[in-house]
């Protein structure tokens, strides 16, 4: 019997079925936001010159031809998203003045995302920590060679530290550089099969050098782990003798990466490849120590603080995709209407679906805007250290920043997960792009401190100012002097309509400060009876707890503070309703932490549960406007569920015809 047409031809019919322009509920959702769009994309910018520059950064990658993807990228294999990856990343690294490079928050993401999309590529480690360690690491009279082949590509190359058996814990890396002051030379070496180079970006294949932490050892003593530049593979990309490298195969995301595993034997470099910028070996092997002794951990450091504005961006655009899709998506059952006869509605209308969608959309808000700042603090302590080597500001930053990483990639991580579940089936197909968003965003609750390991370095800090403040002679860090003020005993949260800023903060402050000394005087309780480290495991799981609150009310804080700054009223009104919605979540979630000792009565707890629903169904009218005010174009998002004119089953269906399953 002969076929009635082709699987492609049916598709055709199909296509040609469905009218062109935006989705009609979509275009009404957006008539009916209370908000100027543009008034308010400026506030969450920052800046209309920010939001000048998306747009033209867009432009520009669009006009050029080089960085189309014929094939759509989740249809390739291994090697064919590295070859794709390889070959955008020239591209993009060829056409560098389209952005200020100097932008390592806004621009340079934005440009990567539009050019590659949401990958790990061979070049992130090159771009990502192996100029900043050149940068924050080498000398200033020696920066410029290294630094400019390596920003010339002339030099590509990896931030190597992890070991297969160690990676949290630095003080146990194996890798060895010993110094031989008759030769002027770092012997190189991998003692044991543990201490293997495992997991660096790029080593795989493509870097030809690496900054690699290795344990010194000078006039025979051991000097803790420090920095080295060692060349990898020759001119003809050859493993140098003395070096095996290679890649370590697939893993559950970014696998246009060439994640790579090192070994050295007895490898030999020149004294002056030890990055000595703090700390040093003379030429006769005399070793002087750095001011403080984790300045060797700054590139660490700085790059936290990178991926807490990245991770939050994928945060906003997962939020983007499933508001935008539940304006799009209608219940298909009977009884899934919610007044019998009227027909089908919108899954947004859901208020469970509210749930799923707007808290996730709140929380993506307040970490990416207070990153700008942090970014500040980040150079002003950086600039501190460099001219008068003034360490004071360095704890700080490192509970910040570690705090910060913790909490923020794991509420992305989670987040995602639940915008996916929002969105049913079409979720679980890699055209939505949350697959490939939280395969790349769990990844951060690993990679650059796990974050438990990160949450008890919080912890410690904390610890150091509940003593401090015990004692009675507090020096406290901006960030920390909230844990000083008196004790509160009732809450002050009411009504989300009537409620102050000062009373959510009052709140938020007054626990915080509970949990932390309720576990100060745990641990010293259990100090008396065990070793100091013994105690400090004991009471680990509520060390992380407190951290993970003064985290949650640092961001509180912060998004309630820069609400205060939005100039347009009518935006100024929705973002408020946000940011209170994104409190009031944070309590409902950590309603133990808030009720023990009757601090927040019942009625109050109440309060803050029908404030919850109240303001899901206050913010349902803004919040395909509020998804637009991220400003995502279609390139950058990369999602057939989440595109902007929501005509989202004809692109499904083209999506799918290039599945090679269809091709014969
Ligand atoms: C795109 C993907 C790319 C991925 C790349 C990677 O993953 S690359 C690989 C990424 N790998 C990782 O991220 C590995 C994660 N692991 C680490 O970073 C460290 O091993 C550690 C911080 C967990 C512990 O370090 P430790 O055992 O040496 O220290 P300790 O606990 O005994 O504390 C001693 C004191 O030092 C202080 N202090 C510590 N760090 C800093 C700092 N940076 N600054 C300032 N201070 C710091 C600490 O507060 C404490 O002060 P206190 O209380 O005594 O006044
Ligand atoms: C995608 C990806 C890219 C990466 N890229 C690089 C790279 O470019 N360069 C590089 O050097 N490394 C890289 N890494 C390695 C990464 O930095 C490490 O995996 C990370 O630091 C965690 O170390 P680990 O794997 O040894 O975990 P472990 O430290 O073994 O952690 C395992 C478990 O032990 C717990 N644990 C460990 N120590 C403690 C403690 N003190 N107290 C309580 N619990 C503890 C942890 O919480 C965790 O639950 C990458 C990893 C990934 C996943």
């Amino acid at each position: 019997m002969e076929r009635d047409s082709s699987p492609s031809d049916q598709f055709h019919r199909y296509k040609n079925l469905i009218q062109n322009g935006d989705n009609p509920d979509i275009t009404k959702e957006r008539q009916g936001a209370s908000f100027n769009l543009y008034n308010m994309q400026c506030f969450v910018y920052e800046n209309d010159h920010k939001l000048q520059r998306r747009q033209e950064i867009l432009e520009f990658v669009e006009s050029h031809r080089e960085f189309d993807d014929p094939v759509h990228p989740h249809f390739l294999n291994r090697d064919e998203q590295i070859d794709r990856a390889t070959r955008k990343c020239l591209a993009m690294v060829d056409n560098l003045d389209a952005i200020d490079v100097t932008d390592y928050f806004d621009e340079a993401p934005l440009y990567q995302l539009l050019t590659i999309g949401r990958e790990l590529h061979c070049l992130s480690l090159h771009y990502g920590m192996f100029l900043p360690t050149i940068q924050v690491h080498t000398e200033k009279s020696l920066i410029l060679g290294p630094f400019q082949m390596a920003a010339s590509k002339a030099i590509l190359g990896t931030f190597a530290q992890t070991e297969l058996g160690h990676g949290s814990n630095l003080s146990k890396l194996e890798t060895t550089a010993t110094y031989d002051a008759t030769t002027k030379e770092f012997v190189i070496h991998t003692p044991t099969m543990s201490a293997g180079k495992w997991w660096p970006g790029g080593l795989g294949k493509s870097a030809n050098y690496a900054a690699v932490m290795a344990q010194l050892y000078t006039s025979g003593e051991s000097k803790g782990p420090h920095l080295f530049m060692v060349q990898l593979r020759d001119n003809a990309h050859a493993p140098l003798p003395g070096v095996t490298v290679g890649d370590i195969g697939p893993k559950l995301g970014n696998n246009a990466n060439d994640n790579g595993f090192l070994i050295f034997d007895h490898y030999r470099i020149p004294r002056r490849n030890m990055f000595m910028k703090y700390s040093k070996v003379e030429a006769d092997g005399t070793y002087i120590p750095p001011p403080h002794a984790k300045l060797g951990f700054g590139a660490m450091v700085l790059v936290r603080l990178l991926m807490i504005r990245d991770q939050t961006c994928q945060l906003g655009a997962a939020a983007v995709i499933a508001i935008r899709y539940s304006a799009v998506r209608h219940s298909a059952v009977r009884q899934g209407e919610i007044n019998e006869g009227e027909g089908e509605v919108q899954i947004l209308d859901y208020r469970t679906q509210q749930y799923r969608l707007l808290p996730q959309l709140a929380r993506s808000f307040p970490s990416s805007q207070r990153m700008r700042s942090r970014n500040s603090t980040s150079k002003y302590v950086t600039k501190q250290i460099n001219n008068n080597a003034n360490m004071e500001l360095l704890p700080e930053l490192h509970a910040l920043s570690s705090g910060l990483k913790a909490v923020i990639t794991w509420e992305v991580a989670q987040g995602i997960e639940q915008l996916r579940l929002s969105c049913g089936g079409h979720g679980y197909s890699r055209a939505s792009a949350f697959p490939d968003m939280y395969a790349y965003a769990v990844g951060g609750c690993t990679y650059e401190g796990e974050n438990i390991v990160m949450l008890l370095q919080v912890a410690r800090f904390l610890m150091m100012i509940a003593k401090e403040v015990r004692s009675g002679n507090p020096k406290l860090a901006e960030i920390a002097e909230y844990i000083a003020k008196p004790d509160a005993v009732t809450a002050r949260i009411s009504s989300w309509k009537t409620c102050s800023d000062e009373d959510i903060i009052h709140d938020f402050e007054a626990v915080t400060r509970k949990l932390i000394f309720a576990t100060f005087d745990r641990l010293t309780t259990l100090e008396r009876t065990m070793k100091k480290k013994e105690a400090w495991n004991a009471c680990s799981i509520d060390l992380c707890k407190a951290a993970r609150m003064h985290v949650k009310t640092y961001l509180v804080k912060n998004f309630l503070a820069r609400v205060r700054t939005c100039e347009d009223p009518a935006s100024r009104t929705v973002m408020h309703t946000l940011a209170k919605l994104y409190a009031f979540d944070l309590i409902s979630g950590g309603g133990g932490h808030f009720m023990k000792g009757g601090f927040l009565s019942e009625k109050q707890f109440n309060e803050v549960q029908l404030g919850i629903y109240e303001m899901l169904a206050a913010i349902r009218p803004d919040s395909v406007a509020l998804a637009d005010s991220w400003a995502i174009s279609d390139l950058e998002l990369r999602s057939v569920l989440g595109r902007r004119d929501g005509n989202v089953y004809p692109a499904l269906l083209e999506w799918a015809q290039q599945s090679p399953l269809n091709q014969n």
